[in-house]
């Protein structure tokens, strides 16, 4: 079990990293790990980012999570949304059991006690990619199928980024205080995620990719427009990207990879578009 926290950083400082230092400051490695609830709380609009893999025992949130934010308990003041991209999952929250199958989502409200992660056979663990953000009301507990979640067909063949953005916590979908979250699955043959790019000064961003065999990577693009810097993520890494950031990516193969949003807006499309010609 893991706690890590991530401070926010200037472009001014990030264009005067090296790989190393990059990495140590965007990369997000090992958080799904076998028997672990392992978590990475960064400054960035305060996004919280974990994983929970559990095996034979549940794992849940604890006194060390709690002082993490200087609450009661993990929740008491921040709503969570998880994606379960492993085998059959089963949360509970305040006594109510959510049964989660590969590829959906769950979002608890503020207020939320005692909660546990389990998975329904140890020999096929779930995968619980969470995000916990502060939360100014409670809005209550709900389980969104891949069916329920809103796809959002994008991209081309010829572009090599044709894709289906599957939004889960969304407001077309159910109201949340900020959080935004979904998957986006990339069809074979095509490698280019969020490419024409944008950024969006007003949320920062999160990314978890997944589903890239081992010999596989994504080139994932960060910094501003005007001076882009790259980072290579493995299978189930994660990157923060700041809100002055491009994010976007090209993998040596398909991939999917799930997002998250916390900020000042939950305007999917509030996004500011870069053109083609000035990214340098
Ligand atoms: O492939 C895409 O395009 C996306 O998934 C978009 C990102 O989620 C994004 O940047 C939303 O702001
Ligand atoms: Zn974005």
């Amino acid at each position: 079990m893991s706690i890590e926290t991530r401070y926010a950083i200037h472009w001014r400082e990030a264009e005067t990293f090296d790989t190393e230092a990059l990495r140590e400051n965007f990369l997000v490695p090992g958080l799904l790990v076998p028997g672990a609830l392992n978590v990475t709380y960064t400054h960035y609009d305060r996004l919280m980012l974990a994983g929970a893999v559990p095996l034979g025992e549940p794992l849940a949130f604890t006194e060390a999570h709690a002082r993490l934010v200087g609450s009661e308990h993990h929740l008491a003041r921040r709503e969570l949304g998880l994606v379960n991209i492993g085998g059959p999952g089963r949360i509970t929250a305040d006594g109510t059991t959510f049964d989660l199958g590969f590829q959906d989502a769950l979002y608890l409200g503020s207020g939320t006690a005692d909660v546990t992660f389990a998975s329904v056979d140890p020999a096929n663990p779930a995968k619980f990619y969470i995000n916990t953000a502060p939360a100014h009301a409670r809005h209550p507990a709900r389980h969104i199928t891949k069916e329920a979640a809103k796809a959002v067909p994008l991209g081309s063949q010829e572009t090599a980024n044709k894709r289906t953005i599957f939004q889960y916590l969304h407001p077309d979908v159910l109201p949340t205080c900020q959080l935004v979250m979904g998957l986006t699955r990339l069809e074979s043959g095509s490698v280019w995620n969020t490419m024409p790019a944008h950024t969006h000064d007003r949320r920062m961003e999160a990314y978890l990719y997944f589903e890239l065999p081992e010999n596989a990577f994504t080139v994932h693009l960060m910094g501003r427009p005007e001076a882009t810097r790259h980072l290579v993520v493995r299978n189930e890494e994660a990157i923060v990207s700041p809100p002055w950031s491009i994010h976007c990516g090209a993998g040596t193969t398909s991939y999917a990879f799930i997002w998250s949003m916390a900020g000042d807006n939950q305007a999917f499309t509030d996004m500011d578009m870069i053109a083609m010609q000035d990214l340098r």
